[in-house]
């Protein structure tokens, strides 16, 4: 059953890490990632968003293809412009770099929404996960004065509203080797991922 909530991909990064190339139309095994990404959202949300300053690449995707507000570089501007193009009162995001996002991790995320939450996100010894997790519009106000001001980092929102985190205990139930947050950002992570997809693909 979908839930109550916008599934938010965002695509509008410039990639320097991997030498400029669209980090989305990577082929993991044979399929590219955002193709991936689309499988597990198409299960989960009856509304996807994708964020992107280049919609003409993306025609070929089922999503609602939105760009960014604001003439910043930064993927707070892609949680802003995502979360305003939601039908939901809520928005669960990804990056486009992230291949392996398990739907039942998205789910444990999702099933900690509530009212008193503007932001749930998985916490572990590494850290939050800000680009999996779930931002409710709530957020926006806070998000358009930080980019206004050129407060870039997505962190920064965090002591201005209400976040609920998920601890990693829980986080292992749903996904034991985390390997939804396992992302790539250089052309050595991709080696990785292809690796890691010979196991992935194996147990699941
Ligand atoms: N909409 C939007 N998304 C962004 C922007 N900057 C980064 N992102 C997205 O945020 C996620 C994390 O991006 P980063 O790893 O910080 O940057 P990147 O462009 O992927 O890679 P580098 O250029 O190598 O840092 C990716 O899904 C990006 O597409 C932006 O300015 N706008």
């Amino acid at each position: 059953m979908a839930a109550a909530c916008t599934g938010v991909i965002l695509a509008g990064g410039q990639n320097k890490r991997f030498g400029g190339q669209n980090k989305a139309f990577i082929r993991i095994g044979e399929k590219r990632i955002v193709d991936r990404l689309m499988d597990v959202f198409s299960r989960l949300f009856d509304q996807v968003v994708l964020v992107t300053n280049d919609p003409a690449a993306y025609m070929d995707v089922d999503a609602l293809l939105v760009s960014d507000h604001f003439a910043k570089r930064s993927s707070l501007n892609g949680l802003h412009a995502g979360l305003f193009a939601a039908a939901h009162e809520t928005a669960f995001f990804v990056a486009c770099d992230t291949p392996f996002a398990r739907e039942a991790l998205i789910r444990c995320v999702l099933d900690h929404i509530e009212p008193k939450a503007d932001i749930v996100i998985p916490s572990t010894a590494d850290g939050f996960e800000p680009l999996f997790a779930v931002y409710r519009k709530s957020c926006l106000p806070a998000m358009a004065n930080q980019l206004e001001r050129d407060r870039l980092k997505i962190q920064g929102l965090f002591r201005k509203v209400r976040l609920k985190a998920i601890d990693e205990a829980e986080l292992r139930q749903a996904d034991p080797e985390l390997i939804s947050f396992f992302n790539i950002n250089t052309p050595e992570d991709l080696k990785m991922a292809e690796s890691l997809r010979t196991k992935f693909e194996k147990e699941h």
